[in-house]
């Protein structure tokens, strides 16, 4: 539904209904110029101007998805309603069309409604970005082990919160960039450093508050998820794999999960890591192996 509301497809009608209102409108008879209220033409023209510059900086400052189309489409509709406010001051009342007295006032009260579900949704998105960032903050000063390129934490970190977290189940992914050698040769080791950052976000921003991220060597990256089901993390890996596919390369994932309570033997840091690595290589060998054949 939350698609179909933003889809550009809807945006689109937007556009088209503001054009043929236009074109309905310029059928009406214009007032005369003294009886045009000017002041009122400014105050609506800034409205109207004011949407639009908001838009324009959404468009700009937002990463694409959910949040920044709820905003676009609501300001969209805002400015749609100011639009046709501004073109009511220069037409005679009577001589409209009847439903335009009632369309005229839709798309203002639908544009500020769909501002404020995407407002309180940017509001969400912030909150755990700020969450993660203090989190992020207290470890590097404490710490000082962040990566170079990606500032994230480096593989020394989560070793340490491994550490930290294994008197409680906890589940390990690591996702590995398939042929990142590849990228870096074809378009420089500048922009594979970028698309690192890029991973490394967008990883920071899908996880729960609980969860770390640290890149963990070249191309691979490792998630620590306490306290949460193998289900769970499985579940979460294939997301994951999702989200790096939208930044135009593919990862392959691996996930183990360890619950001190069920275990036979306890299991170290070492033990975990060295466990992780083994299934990202019986992974990778299994998509390796379909191709050598
Ligand atoms: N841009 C950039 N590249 C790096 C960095 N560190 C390591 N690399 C590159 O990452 C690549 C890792 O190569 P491989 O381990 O062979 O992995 P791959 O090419 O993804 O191959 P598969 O994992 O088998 O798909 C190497 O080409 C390294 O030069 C870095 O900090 N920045």
């Amino acid at each position: 539904m939350l698609k179909f509301v933003t889809s550009k497809f809807t945006l689109a009608i937007i556009l088209l209904s503001s054009i043929i209102l236009s074109l309905c409108l310029l059928q009406a008879e214009t007032k005369l110029s003294a009886s045009i209220d000017w002041f009122d033409v400014a105050t609506e023209g800034a409205l109207l101007l004011l949407g639009l510059s908001w838009l324009a900086l959404i468009l700009q400052a937002r990463p694409a998805g959910k949040v920044t189309q709820l905003l676009i489409f609501g300001l969209l509709g805002y400015s749609l309603g100011c639009y046709m406010d501004l073109l009511d001051e220069f037409f005679i009342n009577h001589s409209l069309p009847a439903w335009f007295a009632l369309i005229e006032k839709l798309p203002t009260p639908i544009g500020l409604l769909t501002l404020t579900c995407g407002l309180w949704l940017w509001r969400e998105e912030q909150i755990t970005i700020n969450e993660q960032l203090r989190t992020r903050e207290q470890f590097f000063r404490q710490h000082k082990l962040v990566d170079r390129v990606t500032k994230i934490y480096d593989a020394r970190a989560i070793r340490h919160q491994i550490a930290l977290n294994s008197s409680k189940p906890l589940s390990l992914i690591m996702l590995d960039i398939d042929n990142f050698s590849e990228i870096n040769q074809r378009n420089g080791f500048n922009r594979g450093d970028r698309l690192l950052t890029d991973i490394a976000q967008m990883l920071t921003c899908q996880l729960r508050s609980q969860d770390l991220v640290c890149r963990f060597a070249g191309d691979r990256f490792i998630i620590l998820l306490p306290n949460c089901s193998a289900t769970f993390s499985q579940a979460m890996a294939a997301e994951l794999q999702r989200a790096i596919a939208h930044l135009g390369c593919h990862a392959s994932s691996a996930h183990i999960h360890y619950d001190p309570q069920t275990e036979k033997q306890s299991q170290d840091v070492d033990s975990l890591i060295s466990h992780i690595n083994k299934e990202m290589e019986r992974v990778k060998q299994a998509r390796a192996w379909p191709q050598a054949i």
